[in-house]
């Protein structure tokens, strides 16, 4: 099915069909709901449909892109188009952090750090004069020779030189490129928890859904949480937490779910179309992208994503929830209006480069692609 959408375009007889059949299906999936429920449910995806009309759970992406993306305006200063923080990066992987921090400023973020272990903040820092990089975070085989008390003071440490940074953000991506070693993992979970507790906003990503699985109570309940699980870490998502495997017929009915379970946590399923949910709405974005699956096309997400939540809680807040994008979560404004510069950016890398398109490529179309929808001047 290939449903149309855009600020201008009509919807064929054929995708309004599809459409609906979608939409009853997911009421009938809903049956759990009561009637109240589902009106309410219906309104809140009203919102994010914005003035395109029909019905449809695809988002009208371009809308959201437009009324969230910030002018640039002389008077604002430094900081203001949003400071991010990448914690990722360790021995095994420098480029996904690389990816999602580099992408975070090509958007329009004025700042974008990234917290890492020591060899891994060299690479990062030799890729880009442009990235604030602390190399603080340290794996087991660095100090395989360090007591169980040197270890709690070097935790100790870590922390209290990422706390020192903490609230200058407006949102963290954890997660790219992080690695699953124990003791790191120990340490970014003290770090989520502080997050949590100043009410900084997260994208969790890659290993940090792999932290999250087995810990799910560091993000449940935290409205300010987005998952952005790809479709390995969705299946261990969907297991740990429903108890059973993916459910093909009901992707929907199940994501919601899955996000309700998680306390309205807000989940972006990557996939052909991307879903997102926070427990109450189903949104989907469909544009087309690239039909190339390198690696790296999660990372520029995450920090897409990011970005976009950061300003769309600005935009939140200075239109005092008057219009009706302002009335939608922001999380999810986040995750639709990423999803679609990714896809866009992707198909226009894929027309220039084929099949040897690699995610550097992507990249340096991000800004052609948020340009054609929001021009700078
Ligand atoms: N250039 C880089 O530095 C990149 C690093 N990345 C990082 O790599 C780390 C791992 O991410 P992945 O997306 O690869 O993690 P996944 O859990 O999706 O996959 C890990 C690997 O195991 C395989 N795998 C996982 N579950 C499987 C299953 N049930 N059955 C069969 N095979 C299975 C996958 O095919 C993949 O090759 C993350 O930290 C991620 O951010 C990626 O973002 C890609 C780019
Ligand atoms: N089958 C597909 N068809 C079209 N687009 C897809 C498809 N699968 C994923 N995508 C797009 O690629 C983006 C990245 O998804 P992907 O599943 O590759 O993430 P990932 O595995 O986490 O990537 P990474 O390699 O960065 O870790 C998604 O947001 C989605 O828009
Ligand atoms: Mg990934």
């Amino acid at each position: 099915m290939f449903v149309k959408h855009g600020l201008n375009s009509g919807y064929s007889s054929l995708a309004s069909s599809a459409v609906l059949r979608r939409q009853q299906f997911l009421i009938r999936s809903l049956g759990v709901y009561s009637v109240s429920d589902i009106t309410h449910l219906k309104k809140r995806m009203e919102a994010v449909k914005c003035s395109s009309g029909g019905a449809s759970f695809e988002a009208d992406a371009e809308c959201v892109l437009r009324a969230i993306t910030p002018s640039l305006d002389p008077k604002r200063h430094k900081g203001q188009a949003g400071k991010i923080a990448v914690i990722g990066g360790c021995r095994e992987y420098t480029g996904a952090p690389y990816f999602a921090a580099i992408s975070a400023l090509k958007i329009g973020a004025d700042l974008s750090h990234v917290f890492c272990t020591q060899g891994a903040a060299t690479v990062i820092k030799s890729y880009s004069p442009e990235l604030i990089v602390h190399p603080i975070l340290e794996e087991s085989y660095s100090i395989i020779d360090v007591d169980d008390e040197g270890r709690r003071q070097i935790s100790k440490k870590i922390l209290s030189e990422f706390d020192k940074w903490m609230e200058r953000f407006d949102c963290l991506v954890i997660g790219p490129g992080l690695g699953r070693d124990p003791f790191l993992l120990e340490c970014v979970s003290k770090i989520m928890t502080h997050a949590r507790e100043s009410n900084v906003p997260m994208v969790v990503d890659g290993d940090g859904l792999f932290l999250v699985t087995n810990s799910i109570e560091l993000v449940s309940g935290y409205r300010l949480a987005v998952l952005t699980p790809n479709v390995n870490e969705y299946k261990r998502l969907v297991q740990k937490v429903l108890g059973g495997d993916v459910d093909d017929q009901n992707t929907h009915g199940e994501l919601l779910s899955l996000s309700k379970q998680i306390g309205g946590v807000t989940i972006l399923r990557k996939g052909k179309s991307d879903l997102i949910s926070d427990g109450e709405i189903v949104q989907s974005v469909s544009i087309y992208g690239s039909p190339r699956r390198c690696g790296g096309q999660g990372d520029i997400l995450s920090g897409s994503v990011a970005v976009f939540l950061s300003w769309a809680r600005q935009h939140i807040s200075a239109t005092k929830r008057e219009s009706t994008i302002s009335q939608t979560n922001p999380t999810v404004l986040g995750c639709i209006a990423g999803s679609a510069l990714l896809r866009k950016a992707a198909a226009l890398a894929f027309k220039h480069k084929k099949r040897s398109t690699l995610t550097t490529d992507i990249i340096e179309h991000l800004g052609q692609s948020l340009e054609a929808i929001c021009p700078a001047s």
